[in-house]
């Protein structure tokens, strides 16, 4: 097993997430030994895996060990923007370019001039896009909206797709000129079921870290919990097996997890087939579905939000009991505390003891 710890770049370091990474089946140790080789180089290079296998982290490896790690890592998803907006977000643009630009601002590129461009679900840029994208890479320079001016850029590209973008050549919705001018190198990543030899180290790694920023002491597996998440298919791949790890070291406060302790998605798809919503479930009934369902997904910072919002709100409606917080959303109550700390609706006072802040009334549901 190789377990490395890279120490982020500077202009990495308000966004690295992980930084110790895990690389112990065989095919992971290939994929690791080939982005060696080709990382010193400045060949665009296309990331290729289903959802979760690791194509950002891999992108920023790449950054790292590149001769352009002391410059920025800028990753950006192509997906999560419309066909107008993207383009201003990829090539900057000048003040009054279109409606609402009300000052200058650099794109992407610029963003990342000396360092890496990471593009993430290629495959969802418009086609016209395309056309823009692949002359700045052939040229070299961009031209913000609403100017003349090239303005010269040295970035080095990283594109990342879970689809084939073959098929989608085929289909029309792809550039093969584009495709060949990203796909100068490829990283191919298996899913995890494909590389069963990473899935203990990884649960590992994950229990390491979160009991870490849960300030847990050691916690360890039985036998059944490992055979368990062998027996798995991960179709979230590693993401899916970080949100079960972190899911389940909030829920079990045992030093040791056992396989009952672990909640995969085929005994959700049961659970919730037990539990489909009836006409009369009750309030408390949908509200702990729905707590326990943002547990097992990881929407970033919207999930953090809702989480947040679904905790003052139960609080609140069990009129700030704990006990009463914490059996509504079938929590423990060190964990309901915990988790209120955090969000602030509890606070700790000079004596050290726990008081909900006075001073909010208003139960707040924005997310
Ligand atoms: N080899 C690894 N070792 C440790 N953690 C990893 C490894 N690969 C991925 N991860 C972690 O798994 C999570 C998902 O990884 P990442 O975001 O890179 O996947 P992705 O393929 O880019 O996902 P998507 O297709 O949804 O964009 C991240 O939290 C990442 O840190």
């Amino acid at each position: 097993m190789q377990l490395l710890t890279l120490p982020p770049s500077p202009a990495l370091a308000t966004s690295v997430r992980a930084t110790a990474q895990v690389f112990a089946d065989p095919k992971s140790q290939a994929l690791l030994a080939h982005l060696q080789q080709i990382a010193p180089s400045d060949a665009s290079v296309l990331i290729i895996g289903e959802t979760g296998t690791g194509k950002e982290l891999v992108a920023r490896h790449v950054h790292n060990l590149s001769k352009r790690r002391g410059g920025p890592f800028v990753a950006v998803n192509c997906g999560a923007f419309s066909e107008n907006l993207v383009e201003a977000e990829l090539f900057g643009h000048e003040k009054g370019a279109f409606t609402g630009a009300l000052s200058a601002k650099a794109g992407w590129f610029e963003a990342a001039n000396g360092g890496t461009l990471f593009l993430d679900e290629i495959g969802d840029l418009p086609l016209a896009i395309q056309v823009k994208l692949l002359r700045v890479l052939q040229e070299r320079e961009v031209v913000r909206l609403g100017s003349r001016k090239s303005i010269p850029i040295d970035v080095r590209v990283l594109a990342a797709t879970n689809v084939q973008l073959e098929k989608a050549i085929n289909a029309g919705n792809f550039r093969e000129d584009l495709y060949y001018r990203l796909n100068v190198v490829s990283l191919e990543l298996a899913p995890l079921r494909e590389r069963p030899g990473d899935v203990l180290p990884l649960v590992r790694h994950f229990i390491g870290e979160y009991s870490r920023r849960l300030g847990y002491s050691e916690i360890a597996l039985d036998r059944d919990a490992e055979e368990k998440l062998l027996a798995y298919s991960w179709p979230g791949n590693i993401r899916e097996l970080e949100n079960v790890i972190h899911h389940t070291l909030l829920i079990c406060r045992n030093d040791l997890i056992r396989a009952a302790d672990l909640h995969l998605s085929n005994l959700r798809i049961e659970r919730q087939e037990e539990t489909a919503p009836s006409a009369d479930e009750s309030a408390e009934a949908l509200l702990q579905r729905a707590f326990q369902k943002l547990f097992e997904e990881d929407c970033g910072a919207l999930h953090a939000r809702v989480e947040a919002a679904l905790l003052r709100t139960a609080y609140r409606f069990c009129h700030c009991n704990q006990v009463h917080t914490a059996n509504l959303l079938g929590l423990s109550r060190n964990v309901t505390r915990a988790q209120l700390i955090r969000i602030g609706e509890l606070v700790v006072n000079k004596r050290r003891s726990l008081l909900p802040p006075t001073s909010r009334r208003r139960v707040d549901l924005s997310i």
